[in-house]
């Protein structure tokens, strides 16, 4: 996967723009969350997401976060409910995150960053395939999760432990049976808006379900993701951190919210 884009002084967020005009849209992600302005919408449903472990398959630094992948050709891991209709398939999940404490969300509320944050990245099935469903206004959603510093998280720890085998870009391996349920906060009240991908190709084919509530990660174990590296075996070492897209304008939309 031979791109320019990443997050350094050169080729960082200020100059995706350059090769990707979407940059500038209308409805880019990520936004500043502002909890007083959101709606309330008593239509909008509970989310439900159910999960099939047997489906996670590889871990992989990909150059610009630690993902995890799923079989998508079943309807095995599924979004269904919240703001959105039909039903989405889970592709993958990763993580953002900071070169120390205080940052690394890309989300922020109130004005307020948390080290770091999960995405779990679905596509609608009405559409054939996850790049299909990127090109479309209502293809894609994604749920994210703020990881704020507590006690050390049990669930987290398996993600971690892989990451030692995957220290550069573009190694992978295998990871069965992960439940990405267990990553998910106790309740799942959340905020919603349209939004983009928040790394080129910046497709503003995203419906957003930001969960109110975070999940727990310990500062020792916020390490752990701050060893893996942007740069490749053999290449002089670039620690990955501070892969975070900052807040971008919210032009004419509103965030609602599932609770009041
Ligand atoms: N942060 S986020 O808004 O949740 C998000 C951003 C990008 C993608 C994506 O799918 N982006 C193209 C792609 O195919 N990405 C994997 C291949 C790749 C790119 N670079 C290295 N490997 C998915 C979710
Ligand atoms: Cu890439
Ligand atoms: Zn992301």
């Amino acid at each position: 996967m031979p791109h320019g884009w990443g997050y350094g002084a050169d080729n960082g967020p200020d100059t995706w723009h350059e090769k990707f005009p979407i940059a500038n849209g209308p409805r880019q992600s990520p936004i500043d969350i502002v909890t007083g302005e959101a709606q309330y919408d008593p239509e909008l449903r509970p989310l439900t997401l159910r999960y099939d472990p047997s489906v996670s398959m590889e871990i992989i630094n990909n150059g610009h976060s630690v993902q995890v992948t799923f079989a998508d050709d079943k309807d095995t891991s599924t979004l269904t409910g919240g703001p959105i209709t039909g039903t989405y398939r889970l592709k993958q999940f990763h993580f953002h995150w900071g070169s120390s404490d205080n940052k690394g969300s890309e989300h922020t509320v109130d004005g307020k960053l948390y080290p770091a944050e999960l995405h779990l990245v679905h596509w609608n099935t009405t559409y054939p395939n996850f790049g299909e469903a990127g090109t479309k206004s209502d293809g894609l959603a994604v749920v994210g999760v703020f990881l704020e510093i507590g006690d050390e998280n049990p669930q987290l720890q398996r993600v971690l432990d892989a990451l030692d085998a995957i220290k550069t870009k573009a190694v992978q391996t295998s990871f069965a049976d992960f439940d990405p349920i267990m990553l998910l906060p106790s309740t799942l009240d959340y905020w919603t808006y349209d939004g983009s991908l928040t790394t080129p190709p910046l497709l503003e084919s995203v419906t957003w379900i930001v969960c109110k509530k975070s999940i727990s990660v310990s500062s020792a174990q916020m390490e752990k993701f701050r060893g893996l590296l942007f740069s490749a075996e053999g290449e002089p070492e670039c620690h990955m951190v501070d892969n975070y897209r900052p807040p971008q304008p919210m032009n004419d939309r509103k965030v609602r919210t599932s609770s009041k």
